[in-house]
This record gives structure tokens, C-alpha cells and sequence, in this order.
């Protein structure tokens, strides 16, 4: 994986050091604030381990032009072509804005399932990226695996949007206000509260992927998305460990290629196309948690 910096050679020794150092003084830390009972990668249904997690099996990638982010015809069919051809990775940005799409109903709700979908391929996406990144793909996939756990559980069906589950948790208590209770599968409402914060990170990210002209450095771009949105939430010591893995980040060319995207011109379009479905499933998420006073959960 290459690195970022005037010092390539420096970064690399001092990555070599610190990072382990780092990674393993966060799975401490991790592992003594989590809850008992709830670990990383593990299938939760109604508070018991389940054994099967459904596969996204979307097999035909359709685009269409997004109404706010405004194509050219031809930019239109460069985007098909680059979301249809772009099979040969197991992270498929195509299947992720398909699934970011589809959660959307014509309602103006969010559908968990496909929510969930997208999430999966954001993760195949860090964890692509080594070793580094694998314990943020793990706390995703915690996030996840718990969410997908209430919708294959009992009351699955109270699941399906995220206007049904804010429903049925708050008229069930299931939601809690106060604290997080210990020895307990944390709610939905939750749960889905930290995906979404993070999905504010993704599309600043994105948007500045996008916007770059081809000369800023990943990393930078990362971490000013980071200082902007998901920091505001998370402790210190998190903080420090995120900075330290953007150092890791590979560099612009390279993040192209993960997209399928050659050069800066469709990198501008795949990428703001993204960041505008994003933007449609954040907004929607937002006000249903603004509604209900649920933006602080702890
Ligand atoms: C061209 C395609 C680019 C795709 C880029 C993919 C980027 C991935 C998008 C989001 C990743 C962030 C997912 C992190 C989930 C965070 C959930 C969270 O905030 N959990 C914290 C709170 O949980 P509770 O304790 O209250 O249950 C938890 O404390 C944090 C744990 C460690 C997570 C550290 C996150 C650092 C974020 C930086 C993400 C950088 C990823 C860059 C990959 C390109």
C-alpha cells in the first residue's frame, strides 16, 4: 500500500512502529468499553448470535441520472458504463449508489435492508484496503450485523424502514435515552444513529475525492472530512487512532482505480453522483431522528 507525504520513506518506518502499538491500545480500549456479550462481527437476533446473514444479490446495476446533480448526455452513458463495467473488485461502487437508491421509497423512508446492502460494500471497500482499516470495517460491521439481526429476528417486520423501527422501538421502549444499558443488544434506533453520522463522513469524503483536482493527497482529504462530521462523535483516543490510519490511505491514483474511474473527469462524476444519493438518504434519516429528538442517543 503506498503512502502519502512529503517523507515516503519516514511514514513508512514510522506506520511500521506505530501502527500495531496503536491498533492494539484500540482493541483494548475497545474491548473494555463495549458492551459484554456483544463482539465484533458477531450476528445479533433478538439478542441471541445468529447464524445467517442475508447476501446482497443485486445482479443488475441500473443507473439514472440523479435529478440534483445535473449530467450531461454524455456523462450519463460514461456513468453506466463505469458503474456496469466496474465487476472486477470485489467492492463495486455501482452496487453501492444501487443500493443507496433503492433504499429510498417513494415515501420519502429509508428500507433497512438495502441500507444495509450499501453498508456491505462500503465495508468490502475498507476492508480492501488492509489491515490498517480492518478495525473500522469490524465496528461497521458490528453496527451492521446488529441491525440486520433485528430485521431477520422476531419482530423483523417492525424493521423494514426506518420509520418502523423509530416507531416500534419508542413505542416498546426499546430506545433509550439516558444511558446505554449494560448487558443489552443496543436498540435500532442506536445502532443505525452511528452508521448514519458516519455516512455524513462518507459523503464529505466523496465530495472531496471528487472535487480534488488530482494533486491533494487522500489522506488530507480524509481527515478533513473526518475533523468535520464523525470526530465531533467519538473519543480522543479514537480520534488519534483514525489521523494515524489516513496516513495509510493509498493515493488518488489508486483510489480511481478502486472506482473504475481513469482520470479526474469521470472520477468528478461517478463520485458526486454518489454523494448525491447520499445526501438523499442522510437528509431523510436526519429528520426522522430530528422529529423524535433522537440525534444524541448514547
Ligand atoms: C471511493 C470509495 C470510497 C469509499 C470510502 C469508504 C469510507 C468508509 C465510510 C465510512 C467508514 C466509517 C465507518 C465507521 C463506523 C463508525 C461507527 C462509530 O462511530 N462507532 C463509534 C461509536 O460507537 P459506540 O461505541 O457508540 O457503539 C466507535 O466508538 C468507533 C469505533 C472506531 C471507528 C473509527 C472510525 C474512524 C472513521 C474514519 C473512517 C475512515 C475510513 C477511510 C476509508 C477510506
Amino acid at each position: 500500500m503506498a503512502c502519502q507525504g512529503p517523507m515516503k520513506m519516514g511514514y513508512h518506518g514510522v506506520l511500521r512502529l506505530i501502527l500495531p502499538l496503536v491498533l492494539l491500545f484500540l482493541f483494548l480500549y475497545m474491548s473494555i468499553t463495549k458492551l459484554p456479550g456483544v463482539y465484533l462481527h458477531e450476528c445479533i437476533q433478538d439478542g441471541k448470535p445468529c447464524s445467517q446473514i442475508q447476501n446482497d444479490v443485486i445482479e443488475e446495476v441500473k443507473v439514472e441520472p440523479s435529478t440534483s446533480f445535473k449530467l450531461d448526455p454524455s456523462d450519463v452513458q460514461l456513468l453506466e458504463d463505469v458503474l456496469k463495467n466496474c465487476k472486477q473488485h470485489e467492492f463495486q461502487i455501482g452496487r453501492m449508489v444501487e443500493a443507496f437508491r433503492f433504499c429510498v421509497t417513494e415515501k420519502k423512508d429509508i428500507l433497512l435492508e438495502e441500507y444495509l446492502t450499501a453498508w456491505r460494500q462500503l465495508i468490502k471497500f475498507m476492508d480492501a484496503l488492509g489491515a490498517v482499516f480492518t478495525f473500522i470495517s469490524s465496528e461497521a460491521m458490528t453496527k451492521v450485523n446488529i441491525l440486520q439481526g433485528y430485521l431477520n429476528g422476531e419482530h423483523g417486520k417492525h424493521y423494514r424502514t426506518v420509520t418502523s423501527m423509530v416507531k416500534y422501538e419508542l413505542e416498546n421502549e426499546v430506545v433509550n435515552f439516558k444511558e446505554l444499558p449494560p448487558n443489552h443488544v443496543p436498540s435500532g434506533c442506536r445502532t443505525l444513529l452511528r452508521l448514519h453520522r458516519a455516512l455524513k463522513f462518507l459523503e464529505v469524503f466523496l465530495y472531496n475525492l471528487g472535487m480534488s483536482v488530482g494533486r491533494d493527497k487522500t489522506s488530507e482529504m480524509c481527515a478533513d472530512a473526518y475533523r468535520k462530521t464523525l470526530s465531533h462523535h467519538h473519543s480522543w483516543l479514537i480520534r488519534q487512532v483514525a489521523e494515524v490510519a489516513f496516513l495509510a490511505l493509498p493515493p488518488l491514483e489508486d483510489m480511481y482505480k478502486v472506482v473504475c474511474v481513469s482520470h479526474h473527469k469521470e472520477a468528478k462524476i461517478v463520485l458526486l453522483t454518489t454523494v448525491d444519493d447520499i445526501v438523499k438518504v442522510y437528509n431523510i434519516t436526519q429528520e426522522v431522528y430530528t422529529e423524535h429528538g433522537m440525534l444524541d442517543l448514547p
